[in-house]
């Protein structure tokens, strides 16, 4: 519209302050003129003929915001006296209106890059750079495979990245980690639960864990992976029950215990109201099962896993109450694979057979007739053709495939010391003790539990102490060893509570208990004591609650105070020291009586099953072979041919069940981990980003352009503070200051100091603010390229393709939004040129510039959006074909699966249908849409 000159009633933009608003003016003389902006309530007076201002018009199409904050569609647009007049549709009441400019909102903020540029609108070139930068890393960010497991501060440990990685992309995981003691199952879950985070394929995670680890999950869910859990307990949730709102609806993340679930039911109900992705369950081997009596803490699990579609389980010992219950745990995860206790039986009897079927499919050998006639005998519902195996790739799958139906499923995973290198070793010493007189009485009864535990027995309740030679040996052990840290693990609370009365009493040992009888609160306090290297307890003194999950890997001596009846519990105890982490052999002290029970058990475990020396994989497989012969032994400890037989016979059924293992479970969960380089591979990229420096270049960028002063301070770090031109609020940043580290050396050393990654909320709230502030949507900006010719100008247009879908549908997984960067040279020629160091030009130039190139950019801006649909469409392709063959996948496995069990129902696969179909809707209506501009003009 044409302009000529300036009216009372007019509104203007400020070229200059556009944080302003729209301004009216209010008068107007020979020579000047003066607007009130009144969303600031500022006046500014100007001279007419350089004033910075831009009229604001709006055209046909265009939405307008009235004074009274309703919006409007522009239908006809008149003058009147120098005064516009829109003739609109409102947009709540559909009334057709008439509105004179000097009603419209004063906030008005124009968002279109177009509007912005060719209104004058413009900002320092270095916006439109950080726009396509943040938008760029973004992308690469969610299609990264280290997105959720980069951030971790952790050290990089291969085979837990391995199985991070492959669940942590699935859609609804259901897996049981079941990596032997101390291999890091908790740094996996969090890892998962990070990437299942970061890629929204989950919102909302509910993590069950035992009583004595809901402090150190917290602990280990903000210091490894910055997320901060809820603890969900009695006195929380209370009240709300009183007032009957859902208290799990008010949180994200949800830590609680197993026994807090199975005391109140009415709380599990609520956890079951509430709608979560994820859950998480710690110590699995506590859901106890059989036919006849499935425990409470299985059935509470069971009932939340059945509405919760993600599901990790955490063992180290998963036959720890029997394989039955093993068996109900994975049909838990997987009820459409696992079906009958029998049928699983028979499946593990085959393992060994399935593995050397499966082995050849992943070797680079051509494969024999007879092979492939063993395969289809074995998998008739694969329907396996000729060339299906002419590929690597190919056979890889179908080896997964092969594992996945017939083998341990894509649901375990375990990880073996046995291939681990960089474990320190494991000595047994074992400290001989008579056995006294006044046991005699005890240990001739018949009781077991009496003849192991005769210090348990009532009529020595208090004096045991007196005369125990352990608990001598204990106070000479302890004083010979000090300072050295030691763990002591007894069955009881109550032999624990009384050893720390002696030491007490009658030593100056720093000493400490940790028991089922004490609050949770009291029993960090006490591991935290035990754990403070400088005044800290010398000793901690945990009953059984201590023999599992917690970290006490500084120390390197254990003492066994007594012995447990099952080696999977024996196992966990000696994981509290020997796990990750623990930089010496580990020392395991055995003070026994000689001619007991327990020397009984001592012997069988060191010698019938090497169980201390060595992790025993096969130790709960001996222990239900042998069980009857070890209690007999037991029983009567003084028949040393009883012990002999025992030891014989479990070495004997060991040598055989660990044959088994190594050529069936273990064999085929090794091929299915094996992933063939695939660790390998993300191992480099996670080395590649530690080391690359794209993010603290982006990040000092982002920082200097929103206002942050960035401060080296040495060994690394950074100190972030907010310098008094910062630009808005940013989440996530202190305002008192922080201190940052891009070095993953740096992050695992100095827990204070934030690590900045791609995966950091700082920088994604960083992204994100740059992303919806309008700075940088146009702009103009000089280079000096001295091979081209002055004055030669470049548009460049960001484009953005997205797909608006539920959440639920999580269609970026196939289509995050994608950047598309056109370029046109001023002849309306696309081209690749970019521009690196693109200074301003000062508001006047770029106005001029702007104003005498605007017919040829709406030219050049035309043409770019045509070229901008033809690539978003190939991208669009690509992720429907993608999009479609996981749908296909997934469909197709519940269909082979169906055909041997009939439980698969038809809505499982339905459901899978309806799916594709929703995403392919999503993704076919993706749309491109015009982020910013910027003109680039040579200057030389
Ligand atoms: N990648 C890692 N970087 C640094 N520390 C690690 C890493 N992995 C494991 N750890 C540490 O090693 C110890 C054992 O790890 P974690 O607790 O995850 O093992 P786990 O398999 O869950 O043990 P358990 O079988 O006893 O439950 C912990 O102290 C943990 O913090």
């Amino acid at each position: 519209m044409k302009n000529d000159g300036f009216h009372i009633g007019q509104r203007w933009l400020s070229n200059t302050e556009t944080e302003l608003g729209l301004g009216a003016i209010v008068s107007v003389d020979f020579r000047t003129v003066e607007i009130l902006f009144p969303a600031t309530g500022e006046i500014r007076r100007y001279a007419k003929n350089e004033a910075p201002l831009t009229r604001l018009t709006y055209a046909v199409g265009d939405r307008i915001t009235h004074t009274e904050e309703w919006q409007a569609t522009v239908t006809a647009v008149t003058e009147k006296q120098g005064v516009l007049v829109y003739e609109a549709i409102r947009e709540d009441t559909k009334e057709s209106v008439t509105i004179t400019e000097a009603l419209l909102s004063p906030l008005v903020q124009l968002n279109e890059p177009e509007q912005r540029l060719f209104n004058n609108q413009l900002d320092l070139p270095k916006w439109f750079e950080l726009r396509l930068q943040s938008l760029e890393h973004d992308y690469a960010y969610q299609q990264s495979s280290t997105i959720g497991l980069a951030g971790a501060r952790i050290e990089l440990i291969p085979h837990q990245l391995h199985i991070a990685a492959e669940v942590g992309k699935r859609y609804a995981p259901r897996v049981l980690l079941s990596d032997e003691v101390g291999l890091g199952k908790t740094i996996e879950a969090a890892l998962i639960i990070h990437q299942q985070l970061q890629t929204a394929r989950s919102q909302r995670v509910l993590i069950v864990v035992p009583d004595s680890l809901v402090h150190q999950w917290l602990v280990e869910m903000l210091r490894r992976v910055n997320l901060h859990f809820s603890v969900f307990d009695e006195s929380r949730c209370a009240a709300a029950f009183e007032e009957g709102s859902n208290p799990f609806d008010d949180e994200q993340l949800v830590l609680c215990s197993l026994d807090f679930l199975v005391q109140h039911p009415k709380h599990h109900q609520q956890a079951m109201d509430s709608q979560w992705d994820m859950l998480v369950v710690d110590e699995a081997h506590h859901l106890g099962w059989s036919e006849a009596e499935p425990s409470t803490e299985y059935l509470r699990i069971e009932a939340l896993a059945k509405v919760i579609p993600a599901v990790l389980l955490l063992t180290a010992t998963p036959d720890q109450l029997g394989h039955q219950s093993h068996f109900a745990r994975l049909r838990l995860l997987d009820p459409a694979r696992f079906v009958d206790y029998e049928s699983f039986l028979a499946e593990e009897a085959s393992y060994a057979k399935v593995a050397e079927i499966v082995t050849p499919l992943l070797e680079e050998a051509p494969l024999t007739t007879e092979h492939i006639a063993a395969l289809r005998a074995l998998a008739p519902e694969l329907l396996i053709e000729a060339n299906d195996l002419d590929t690597e790739i190919k056979r890889l799958e179908l080896a997964h495939k092969m594992i996945d139906l017939h083998g341990t499923g894509r649901i375990l995973f375990r990880n073996r010391r046995a291939s681990i290198e960089g474990f320190p070793a494991r000595a047994l010493n074992p400290h001989a003790l008579n056995l006294p007189a006044e046991y005699s009485a005890i240990v001739d009864g018949a009781d077991l539990s009496d003849k192991l535990f005769p210090e348990r027995h009532p009529s020595v309740a208090e004096a045991w102490v007196d005369f125990d030679p352990r608990v001598e040996w204990l106070i000479e052990f302890l004083g010979n060893i000090k300072p050295a840290k030691v763990l002591l693990i007894c069955a009881s609370a109550t032999t624990a509570q009384q050893l720390a009365e002696v030491l007490r009493t009658k030593t100056g040992i720093r000493h400490s208990v940790f028991h089922e009888g004490m609050s949770i609160v009291d029993r960090d306090k006490a591991a935290h004591y035990f754990a403070d290297p400088e005044t800290g307890a010398q000793v901690l003194l945990c009953s059984e609650i201590g023999s599992e999950g917690r970290n006490f890997q500084f120390a390197h001596h254990l003492i066994l105070f007594d012995l447990p009846l099952t080696p999977d519990l024996l196992e966990q105890r000696i994981g509290r020291l020997d796990r990750i982490g623990q930089t010496r052999d580990v020392q395991i002290h055995v003070p026994y009586l000689t001619g007991s029970a327990q020397h009984v058990l001592l012997d069988w475990y060191h010698q019938g099953l090497d169980a201390f020396r060595h992790t025993c994989p096969t130790g709960s497989g001996v222990f239900e072979e042998v069980s009857e012969a070890l209690l007999t032994a037991c029983h009567s400890p003084a028949d040393t041919h009883l012990s002999e037989q025992l030891i014989a016979m479990s070495q004997q059924v060991n040598t055989t069940l660990k044959k088994q293992l190594d050529e069936g479970r273990d064999r085929l969960l090794e091929l299915n981990a094996s992933g063939i380089g695939k660790v390998d591979s993300l191992l480099e990229d996670m080395v590649a980003l530690d080391t690359s420096i794209a993010l603290p270049k982006f990040m000092s960028r982002v920082f200097d352009a929103i206002g942050i002063h960035q401060e080296e301070k040495g060994h690394d770090c950074f100190i972030l503070t907010p310098t008094e031109s910062m630009v808005n609020h940013l989440p996530g940043f202190d305002h008192e200051g922080m201190t940052v580290t891009y070095r993953r050396r740096i992050a695992t050393t100095l827990e204070h100091v934030h690590f900045l990654t791609w995966d950091h909320p700082l920088v994604h709230s960083a992204i994100e603010l740059v992303l919806t502030e309008v700075l940088g949507k146009s702009s103009v900006g000089f280079v000096a390229d001295t091979t081209q010719p002055a004055g030669i100008y470049w548009l460049e247009a960001l484009y953005v393709l997205e797909c608006s879908a539920p959440k639920a549908l999580q269609v970026g997984r196939y289509l995050p939004p994608t950047p598309l960067r056109i370029c046109m040279d001023a002849k309306g020629q696309p081209t690749d040129a970019q521009f690196d160091d693109v200074r301003p030009t000062g508001k006047k130039i770029a106005q001029q510039l702007v104003g005498a190139l605007k017919p040829q950019l709406e030219k050049h801006i035309s043409q770019a959006t045509t070229l901008a649909h033809s690539q978003a469409n190939k991208v669009l392709q690509g992720a429907l074909v993608t999009m479609r063959e996981s749908m296909t996948e997934q469909a197709e496995r519940l269909r082979s699966l169906q055909q041997r069990n009939p439980a698969v129902r038809d809505e499982e696969i339905e459901f899978i249908d309806l799916q594709r179909a929703a995403l392919e809707k999503a993704l076919t209506s993706a749309d491109v849409r015009l982020d910013a501009l910027r003109i680039v003009v040579n200057n030389p």
